[in-house]
Order: structure tokens, then sequence, then C-alpha cells
């Protein structure tokens, strides 16, 4: 039997009906997250990172459509509890009528007694009540900026535990009336929810939490924001953390005791990550396995230790020779010519065609697929000058450039900032 991801994404698609053409902003993508890892999404602005969290989350903006592909999110729990609740909405895996797109609650196994044992829910088809409810309770967000997503009127206990309330049933009302009540009065401060408030922020290392939760977004600093977020996110222990370039928006030190404490965050609760950035010292340092994303595709997937001790996609070779490295910051960076091109129609079979030293004919006109590029398994890139099959592939092609294939990166590279 294969092993059940938690979340699995194959061949999704995110288009964006504009003036200029079809904004193909995931251009089939495949991601596999397990219990408990932290996966990064790394590439630079404009691949279409921040568009597939919003599609994970069900949360694409208007003018988005995904015309293709499914978001599985395996919890026997959940399908359970919107199988009752969406009894149109089921289908059995085996049955033709999986393939329905109204159809979001596949289940993939029943015990003796006919309750369901295994499945999942098809995120990419599911209807906005069913997004709902997976959304805060099973699969959460933090974003760059957490003063967008705070609410300035309302302290930040009350924030958490209103979140806690919604998503937990904790016996309190959340009728507009108690929201009133509460905005009028406070938060009744020995509440079940307000004690799980404070615990929170005691949990992302917030001191004085008890003080701190009576205070309002603006009264803390971007570091404790951030944490504050975090706080929010996990409050109501998700099974998987969408983090949105978290801790961009902070300085290097803040950044690092914040990545330190979301990977101890990731053990205590038991959720898997999504980190998603722009930036490789953030995936080196805190990544199990990572996905490199260009112009709307994964080129590369690897371990975290071995994308970057044996990088290979020429993407992956560039973006890592472009970044300053921490052991070494005066070392020259070479970037990488060229943009990263406008997502309308894009004419070439490899996105990175045109800004590859490497790139040959065949290379604009053949679709790479994915093959074992590395050393390890599951080390895969999606480029035709890659992989056992390269040479003879090419052969009869012209003659190209000699790369020092493999660039060595340090192993602390990104390590162990101040
Ligand atoms: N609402 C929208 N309407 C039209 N196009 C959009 C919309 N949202 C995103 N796009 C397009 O999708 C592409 C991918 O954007 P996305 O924000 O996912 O990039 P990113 O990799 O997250 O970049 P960054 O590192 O800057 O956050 C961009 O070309 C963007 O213009
Ligand atoms: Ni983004």
């Amino acid at each position: 039997m294969t092993a059940q991801h938690l979340l699995e994404v194959d061949g999704l698609r995110t288009e964006f009906y504009t003036e200029r053409g079809v904004v193909t902003a995931n251009d089939g993508v495949d991601l596999t997250i397990d219990r408990g890892e932290i996966v990064g999404l790394v590439g630079e602005s404009g691949s279409g990172k921040s568009v597939l969290a919003q599609a994970l989350m069900g949360i694409v903006e208007d003018p988005g459509v995904i015309p293709d592909g499914e978001v599985k999110f395996r919890s026997t729990a959940t399908v359970r509890e919107l199988a009752e609740r969406f009894p149109n909405a089921v289908a059995d895996a085996d049955d033709p009528d999986a393939d329905d797109p109204d159809a979001f609650v596949v289940v993939e196994e029943r015990d003796a007694s006919g309750e369901i044992a295994a499945g999942y829910v098809d995120l990419a088809h599911a209807s906005d009540a069913a997004l709902q409810h997976v959304r805060g309770s099973d699969i959460a967000m933090v974003f760059q900026d957490p003063m967008n997503s705070l609410n300035p009127t309302l302290t930040v206990g009350e924030q958490i535990a209103e979140t806690v309330r919604l998503h937990q049933d904790v016996g309190e009302s959340v009728s507009l009336g108690a929201e009133f009540k509460r905005k009028l009065f406070g938060a009744a401060k020995n509440s079940q929810a307000w004690r799980r408030a404070v615990e929170m922020l005691e949990a992302v290392s917030i001191p004085e939490p008890e003080r701190r939760a009576e205070e309002f977004p603006h009264e803390f600093s971007g570091g404790m924001r951030q944490r504050a977020m975090i706080a929010m996110a996990l409050s109501c222990e998700p099974d998987l953390l969408v983090a949105d370039e978290p801790t961009t928006a902070l300085d290097v030190t803040i950044q690092a005791q914040i990545l330190d404490e979301l990977e101890d965050l990731k053990d205590v609760f038991d959720t898997a990550i999504l980190m998603i950035t722009h930036d490789l010292a953030v995936v080196a340092e805190t990544c199990d396995r990572v996905n490199v994303m260009y112009a709307g595709e994964i080129v590369e997937r690897a371990s975290a230790s071995e994308l970057f001790g044996n990088p290979q996609h020429p993407y992956t070779q560039g973006l890592i020779a472009s970044t300053p490295r921490m052991s070494d910051p005066d070392a020259e960076v070479e970037p990488i010519p060229g943009n990263v091109p406008d997502l309308v129609d894009i004419p070439y079979a490899c996105h990175f065609a045109p800004r590859c030293p490497e790139a040959t004919r065949e290379c604009y006109e053949i679709e790479p697929d994915f093959r074992d590029v590395g050393r390890t398994e599951g080390h895969v890139a999606a480029c035709l000058r890659r992989g056992d099959d390269a040479d003879a592939h090419l052969e009869g092609t012209r003659e190209v450039a000699e790369t020092d294939g493999g660039r060595v990166i340090d192993a602390d590279f990104g390590g162990d900032a101040q």
C-alpha cells in the first residue's frame, strides 16, 4: 500500500482570466506533505507560490479559477464530519462517481460496520461551507504581514479566544450579540477560550502573556505580532499550517528566533508546515523537503540537504548561486540573468529555457518530465539536460556550454543565524 500523504496536490492548475489574457499561475503542480514534516516551496517573486497557498486554502481570489487538478486533504475525522454534513458530496474512491466534481468527500476505506476508515476532502472542489469547516481547524495560514490579518479593534487575547470559540465549540456563543458584549466589556477572563488564548501566547514565547493578551495589535512589535498570528493559527491545533513568507518583514535575528520556535511548535502540536519563501536561507534552516517553483511549475524536488548539497535543475543552481551565504557574506553572488516571465501564454516548453545557460532548441519544444537526478530517492528535476537518459536524449543536438554541474553549497548554509 502506498503511503497516505496528509496533503496531496495532483496536477493543479490555477488560472486568472485578465484583460491581458489567461495568467496560468499554477501550471500542473504536484506536491505532497506528510504529517509533521516541514516542506518548503521556494522560487522567485511571481512564480505562483502564494497562488498555490490560496488554492490549498480555497481562497483563490476573483477572477481565479481551478480548471484542473485536485487537492486531497486526508483526515479521517474531518471526512466523517463532512460526510455527515454534506451527504450529497460523498463518493467512494472506487466508484465512477468519484470523478463527479460535486463529490468532494471521497471515501477510500470503510470498516466492517460501514464506518469511514480512510478518505480525503478534495479542497479544489469543496463547497464554501466545507472549506470554512476545514480552514482554521484543519488547515491554518500565516501571512507575511500580520497587521492585515489581525483586527485592530480587538485585543490580541480576544481575537485568539474568538478563533478558539469558532472552531472548537467550547460552549460559548459566537452570536453577534455576544461579540458586541465582549467588545464592550472584554472577554470573560476566566473563560476556557480566554485561558487557551493566554496559553497560546505563552507557547509562542510572548512574555507576560496575561498582560499582553489584553493589548491591541498596534501595541505589539512586528515580531510579537507575527508570534500572535502564529498563536492564533495554531490555537485549534491544525494538521497543516501554510506559512507564506512568515518572517520576511522581520529583521534577521527575530526571523531566526521565530523560525526556531515554529520548528519546536511543529513538534508540540504535531502540525505539518508548508513553508513558502523566496529566501533559500529560510528553507535551509527549517525544511525537511523542498519544492522549487519557477513560472507556475515545480522544477525540482528533494530533501533539503540533498537540494543544497547536490542541486540539479539549472534554475535551482542559479538560485543558489545568486544567494549570499551566511558563512561568507562577502563572497560574490551571481544573479540569474533576466526575469520571471509573464505567466500569460508562455510559448516555450521549459519555462526556464530563455534564462538557462544550458538550453538547447529541444528545451523550447519538448515538455520536460520529472526524472530521478540525485543521490537520494525522491530527488527529481524537470529538465531534459538531467538524469540518466539526458545524454542519449540530446545526441545530435548542438554543443552545450560546460557547467560546473552541482555547485556545492556550504554545509552550514543558512545554518545557525545569530
Ligand atoms: N488576483 C489575481 N489576478 C490576476 N493575476 C494574479 C492574481 N493573483 C496572482 N496573480 C498572478 O499570478 C502570478 C503568481 O503570483 P504569486 O503571488 O503567486 O507569486 P509568488 O511566487 O507568491 O511571488 P512573491 O514571492 O512575490 O510573493 C503573478 O503573475 C500574479 O500577477
Ligand atoms: Ni507570494
